[in-house]
């Protein structure tokens, strides 16, 4: 017995065809557009003499403003990497940006921050974490996007950033989790820049806390919903890497129990998005 496909209405597909095109013109025009008007702000922008003019607090409110109001059978990982990449391309053409990337064996972190700046933005990849802070302090690159820390590891950027006044971890990536990730399970990022922190009203905030408390009374000393994402001990003492729940000005004074000595602001940055 021969199957014959169902026949499909050749009429009616051209005129769809015919509809995406339209579309694709429409929303091409859009995109011109959109690339003059940030133009306009890059030219402003030049007049300021601003060293880094990437906004990571401004991408992700608009992307969580693009997802809320999104409707439809667009996949928002579609949605989120189509603007992802015109934003990174936007910020390419403002002056000069550079991201350096902590050479995984995976290549995992190179995916992200691809993922998260766009294919037009200028990348580098070092194998220390070190080098990474030390060029970003040092005006060289941009952007450091180092591993998210584990524990016991011999000089952890997050200890060396306390040493850096002006660096902070200004993002987390993935900021939007991608369905086709290499390692699901891991290879979460931060991004460290020279930049101030900016409130989006879902902010998580990085500290690292000098002292022996457990890390209930650590946590219940920082007021609120956290966790500790590493620790390293030190001629100092054991300092711990918290991560909190909400934004906390650098310029907020903490009042912490005796048993914790010293902390250090590492940063606040939009939460990662969670659906
Ligand atoms: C255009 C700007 O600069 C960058 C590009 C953005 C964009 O294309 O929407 C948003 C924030 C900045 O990282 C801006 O400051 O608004």
């Amino acid at each position: 017995m021969t199957v014959t496909a169902p026949t499909i209405d050749q009429n009616e597909l051209e005129s769809l065809r015919r509809e995406i095109d339209a579309l694709d013109r429409e929303m091409h025009t859009l995109l011109m557009r959109r690339f003059e008007v940030t133009g306009r702000v890059a030219a402003l922008k030049r007049s300021q003499q601003s060293a880094n003019n990437w906004r990571p607090g401004r991408q992700a409110q608009l992307l969580r403003a693009l997802v809320s109001r999104h409707n439809g059978s667009c996949p928002d990982a579609a949605l989120v990497r189509v603007w992802q990449e015109i934003m990174g391309a936007s910020l390419a053409l403002q002056g000069s940006f550079s991201v350096g990337i902590f050479a995984d064996k995976a290549g995992e972190l190179w995916n992200l921050a691809r993922d998260h700046f766009g294919s037009y933005i200028v990348m580098s990849e070092q194998d220390s974490t070190e080098a990474l802070v030390g060029a970003v302090a040092a005006g060289d690159l941009s952007v450091a996007v180092v591993p998210a820390p584990g524990n016991g590891e011999a000089s952890p950027w997050w200890l060396a950033i306390t040493e850096q006044p002006g660096l902070r971890a200004v993002a987390r990536l993935p900021l939007f989790d991608t369905p086709n990730r290499r390692d699901s399970q891991g290879g979460d990022a931060f991004a460290l820049a020279r930049l101030d922190a900016e409130e989006t009203g879902d902010d998580c905030t990085l500290l690292a806390v000098l002292g022996d408390a457990d890390e209930g009374a650590l946590l219940a000393a920082l007021g609120g919903e956290g966790r500790v994402l590493a620790a390293a001990d030190t001629q100092d003492g054991r300092w711990r890497l918290v991560e909190i729940d909400r934004f906390l000005s650098p310029d907020t004074s903490l009042s912490l129990p005796a048993s914790l000595h010293r902390y250090c602001h590492l940063g606040c940055y939009a939460a990662p998005y969670r659906g």
